[in-house]
């Protein structure tokens, strides 16, 4: 008895989580089987699998051609006559029907691209590849990682920058222009190139990049991340001249692109860039620095250390002509990069940020101009963080009106409307901690908060459900499978009175 009662002690003592247990850490033992199970990727496919238009359409595998929910469509044949478009669905192996007919006759997705089997999200997704089928393409998407992005500066220093196109262009094997915009570039599909790998496949191309971002000609940036300051652009409201609010700007991407756009054409605007975390307020001014961008024009960038939801009105009574209210945000759009964000996945996360995303957007409808616009984003897919959001925040308010996202802003590009339907989801762990086995459970769905604070759900709001009272179609999410992106949601709110 004493030796099996010392072997199992011996047994215990090895597993970490079983110590974890006994030790009472409750908070480590919850991360450590997280880890063993892998019940965050299932958790997170499970819900996704239950938003339709999220992440895909329902019953297609492959997105692309479905109509409906397509904001920009030109990889689906604008422009074709019936016929055309008749013609390429038959040779289209990205054709909505083969997906269908595949899924009908139970032979699961159709053979579209291998599935890297070793990825924890993949063996998620296979052990129940019948009932998310049409999850397929964005599962491979989030399973490769991010194609390196950089964008060329709109400076005038067109000598340097032609001679930098030149010397990228002696990598055009691995790195090219997108063919929507020509200041945007992104590693050739198929060479495996992102941030981590540059240095080792190619010293060269690293260099080229480095000098060039020391000099201030081009940034490191991600494609997603671009979107918000091209769209405010786009609608006039950020310009020459602008004052802008940057309420959550670390590390600071979004900041020195809105600045090139106030201090273009000779004129010189504004930005404020705020950040709740001091530190990493600091880091930022450091790369405003290092960014190799003109004193004359960082000057114009004015540091400030505010909770966003609480951010002062301005002295001078002049509310800002634009606010970049870039959340802090569960991070799901970024998990081809961020692999500690999927294994320790639950609703609850995107549930308790939800109520400060939605102070920090009210608080910048409130700084902003009669005129003038704000863009609320997030790098999250998740609804809660997204339209429900939105939804609640424009709700009961006419002063304010959601615009529709401009397709005709990268001509070709492709990206998908705003949901008007999600499901609220909670998931109780606690039940499974005493557990070693792999079941971790479902999730919990309700229609209503009601329901839920019945049900004990004390992490529930009014706000996270439906309102159906804005036209939330008019936002914009960017699919991951869509473009080898990362996952990115966009509104742009415009201030009438
Ligand atoms: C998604 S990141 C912003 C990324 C940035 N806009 C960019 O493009 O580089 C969110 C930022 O919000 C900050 N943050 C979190 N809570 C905040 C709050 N209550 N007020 C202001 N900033 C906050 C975080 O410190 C983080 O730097």
């Amino acid at each position: 008895m004493a030796k099996q009662g010392r072997a199992r002690k011996q047994k215990r003592d090895d597993n970490p989580l079983s110590s974890a247990r006994l030790s009472g850490d409750k908070c480590k033992a919850s991360s450590l089987w997280f880890r063993k199970s892998g019940a965050g990727y299932h958790l997170f496919l499970s819900f996704f699998a239950e938003q339709p238009g999220a992440v895909c359409n329902e019953g297609d595998p492959q997105q692309v051609g479905n109509d409906g929910d397509v904001a920009s469509v030109a990889r689906k044949g604008k422009g074709m006559s019936r016929a055309a478009k008749r013609r390429r669905k038959h040779k289209d192996p990205c054709n909505v029907d083969v997906g269908r007919s595949a899924h009908e006759d139970g032979q699961g997705a159709p053979d579209m691209t291998e599935l890297d089997q070793s990825h924890p999200l993949v063996q998620a997704f296979e052990s129940k590849a019948n009932e998310w089928t049409r999850l397929r393409g964005f599962v491979e998407a989030l399973s490769r990682p991010l194609p390196l992005t950089i964008r060329l500066r709109d400076v005038d220093a067109t000598e340097r920058m032609n001679e930098l196109k030149q010397k990228l262009g002696d990598f055009s094997q691995l790195i090219g222009p997108v063919q929507y915009d020509k200041s945007i570039y992104q590693s050739r599909p198929g060479c495996s190139l992102c941030k981590s790998s540059l240095g080792k496949i190619s010293p060269g191309l690293k260099e080229v990049i480095v000098s060039g971002s020391m000099d201030g000609l081009l940034a490191r940036q991600e494609l997603a991340s671009m979107l918000p300051v091209l769209a405010l652009s786009h609608v006039g409201a950020l310009k020459a001249g602008a004052k802008v609010l940057d309420l959550c700007s670390s590390p600071g991407s979004k900041t020195l692109q809105a600045l090139e756009v106030v201090c273009s054409s000779n004129r010189r605007g504004k930005v404020i860039a705020n950040d709740i975390n001091a530190s990493r307020l600091e880091s930022l001014r450091e790369a405003v620095i290092r960014s190799g961008v003109d004193e004359e024009l960082t000057d114009r960038v004015t540091f400030t250390n505010f909770d966003a939801s609480e951010f002062p009105s301005p002295k001078s009574g002049k509310l800002f002509d634009c606010i970049i209210c870039d959340v802090p945000c569960s991070g799901d759009g970024t998990i081809r990069k961020d692999k500690h964000i999927l294994p320790m996945w639950t609703p609850a996360t995107s549930n308790s940020l939800h109520p400060l995303q939605l102070d920090i957007l009210r608080r910048a409808l409130e700084l902003v101009r009669v005129g003038g616009s704000v863009s609320y984003s997030t790098c999250s897919l998740n609804p809660i963080e997204d339209e429900s959001v939105v939804s609640a925040a424009l709700a009961n308010d006419d002063r304010y009106e959601l615009l529709d996202w401009p397709s005709e802003l990268l001509p070709g590009f492709v990206t998908r409307r705003g949901i008007s339907d999600w499901k609220v989801a909670f998931y109780n762990k606690d039940s499974f901690e005493g557990d070693d086995s792999d079941d971790f459970g479902q999730l919990s769905f309700y229609d209503s908060h009601i329901k839920a604070m019945e049900n004990g759900e004390t992490g529930s709001c009014e706000t996270l459900w439906p309102t159906g009272k804005v036209p939330l179609k008019r936002c914009m999410r960017l699919w991951p499978q869509d473009q080898d992106t990362g996952g990115f949601f966009v509104a742009i709110i415009r201030r009438k009175r």
